[in-house]
């Protein structure tokens, strides 16, 4: 995984992007270097004497894959070219005359190929549309059969490449490694996309990539949250949180919230809970501070998170609204977001805020606060993550595979640590705490979200089972921990 931020360029910038530097350096040098630079790789997984097959289909992705198969050949390795199909583009065919030429032959049906240590998908790329039909669906299932170590160029053939989700919702290519040319797209970070891609490796191609509004996040975009305290400081340095939810039966809710807060560094938080019987004192966090009798005042706090098992009651409703009021860094999550989407006035309070905000819906909250249903999300994940942020005026943190933060100017960053891990009860309220914990030691709004979003995902890297929210509270601590210790030492 990259650790600095990477730029993701979507069809229509790649189409931009692929033209100038056609018309600077000629219309097939970028295909030849993407060819070199998979042959590269594969050279490297590969031992003496064992075989390569490339699948190749009929457009620019298939024009790589040729190039890369002539690039191996060319240092002897044995390798196999399979067309399911003609060539279309003109600089495939361009490529397979070349392959021919150097006394290549092609095959149509994998299936009657030796068997091979790497096979290469090089069957559609950015150029996909509709779903991977007939000769090409064969290739598909024969490429997911293979044991053997799995490439796809550029992006897994049947892959929507900016939404991560299967064209026509025929399942295709699922790799060990996806090398992206340029720039990496949206898609292999989202929905089906990281199951689908595999490792993600990033070839630029000797081309000066320029910015977008969509990156994926990095350590970059938060240096300041991995910098070491400054000595000359105390508890109220870093801030007072305030964590408002926790109704009965869902008082859980609201202590994870506010102890990944207290681990992640809030000065102090106190916890303003709804249930009746809530106890004195949190034997797991003592130094967890309980809001008693009447609400506390926003205010007198330098953040707060509302939501974590708040409940929709007419009480939590009137909390919400006095939260929306207050000048303060807000972090709205869970009921907090539903009351909200059930209710215009405080809808138009969400969008007249001033201090900073940030919501964390997951596609059901969001698909509720965008009147539509959860589909409506999910088949694109940015766009809606944009749209949301836009209708709030918040920064929205849209939690699910392949989070994304999104501000109302259109700026979005996708998160690329994480996996299923995180999909335990809980596990967005202590998220909701985290976020909290970084507004309170008054790091910057947008840094916040980034790098809570990261650390959280960051903390399950490597884990396979055997972990509850509470275990992902103390592991982003951890995480945090790591980085500091790391960036002290650059
Ligand atoms: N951008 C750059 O600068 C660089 C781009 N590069 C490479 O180019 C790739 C993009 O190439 P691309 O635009 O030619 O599209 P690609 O993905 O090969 O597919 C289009 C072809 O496939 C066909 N086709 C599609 N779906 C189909 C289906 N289900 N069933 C059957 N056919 C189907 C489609 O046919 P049509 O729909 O037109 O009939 C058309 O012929 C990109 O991913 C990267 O690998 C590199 O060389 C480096 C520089
Ligand atoms: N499969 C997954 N891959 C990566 N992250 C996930 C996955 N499933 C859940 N998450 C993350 O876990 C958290 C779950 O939050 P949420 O849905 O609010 O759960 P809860 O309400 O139980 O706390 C979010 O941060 C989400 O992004
Ligand atoms: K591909």
């Amino acid at each position: 995984m990259s650790l600095t931020s990477l730029t993701i360029l979507n069809d229509d910038e790649l189409k931009l992007l692929e033209h100038r530097m056609s018309n600077l350096l000629g219309d097939d040098v970028l295909m030849r270097r993407a060819g070199e630079a998979a042959a590269a790789w594969i050279r490297g997984e590969i031992n003496e004497g064992e075989r390569v097959t490339v699948l190749a289909g009929p457009g620019n992705n298939g024009g790589d894959a040729v190039c890369a198969a002539l690039a191996l050949r060319r240092e002897g390795v044995a390798v196999e070219l399979v067309m399911p199909g003609p060539a279309k583009s003109d600089l495939c065919r361009r490529m397979v005359e070349e392959w021919r030429a150097a006394g290549g032959t092609i095959s149509e049906d994998p299936y009657m190929t030796e068997p091979a240590a790497v096979v290469v998908d090089g069957l559609f790329g950015t150029g996909q549309e509709k779903p991977v039909s007939g000769a090409y669906l064969d290739a598909v299932l024969w490429f997911n059969e293979r044991r053997a170590k799995k490439l796809s160029l550029d992006v897994p053939t049947g892959l929507n490449p900016a939404t991560g989700n299967w064209i026509g919702t025929i399942p295709g290519c699922r790799a060990d490694a996806t090398m992206a040319f340029l720039a990496v797209k949206a898609g292999l970070y989202l929905n089906e996309g990281p199951d689908a891609a595999g490792e993600v490796i990033l070839r630029e191609l000797d081309v000066s990539v320029p910015l977008s509004s969509l990156s994926v996040t990095g350590l970059d975009e938060f240096r300041y949250v991995r910098q070491e305290r400054a000595r000359f400081s105390h508890k109220g340095t870093f801030g007072k949180l305030l964590v408002t939810g926790g109704d009965t039966g869902r008082l859980g809710a609201a202590f994870l919230a506010s102890r990944a807060a207290l681990r992640l560094g809030a000065g102090s938080v106190t916890l303003e809970a709804f249930a009746e019987n809530v106890p004195a004192v949190d034997p797991i966090s003592p130094e967890l501070m309980f809001a008693t009798g009447a609400h506390p005042v926003d205010g007198d706090f330098t953040a707060t998170v509302i939501g974590p098992g708040l409940g929709q009651t007419e009480r939590a409703r009137a909390r919400v609204e006095a939260a929306l009021k207050s000048e303060k860094p807000l972090v709205i999550d869970a009921d907090a977001l539903n009351l909200i989407a059930a209710n215009m006035p405080l809808q138009d309070l969400l969008l007249a805020r001033r201090a900073a905000t940030v919501i964390t819906p997951h596609e059901g909250e969001a698909a509720r606060l965008l009147r539509r249903p959860v589909e409506g999300v999910t088949v694109d994940r940015v766009a809606a993550a944009r749209e949301l942020a836009v209708q709030s005026g918040a920064i929205v943190v849209l939690k699910g595979t392949g989070t994304v933060t999104a501000l109302r100017s259109g700026r979005a960053w996708v998160n690329p640590t994480g996996n299923a891990m995180l999909a335990t009860a809980g596990s967005g309220d202590v998220l909701a705490g985290m976020i909290g914990a970084f507004l309170a030691q008054k790091f910057d709004a947008v840094e916040s979200a980034l790098a809570a979003v990261w650390i959280h995902g960051q903390s399950v890297d490597g884990c396979l089972a055997n972990v509850t929210a509470s275990d992902i509270l103390e592991m982003s601590a951890e995480t945090l921990e790591v980085l500091r210790a790391r960036s002290a030492a650059e």
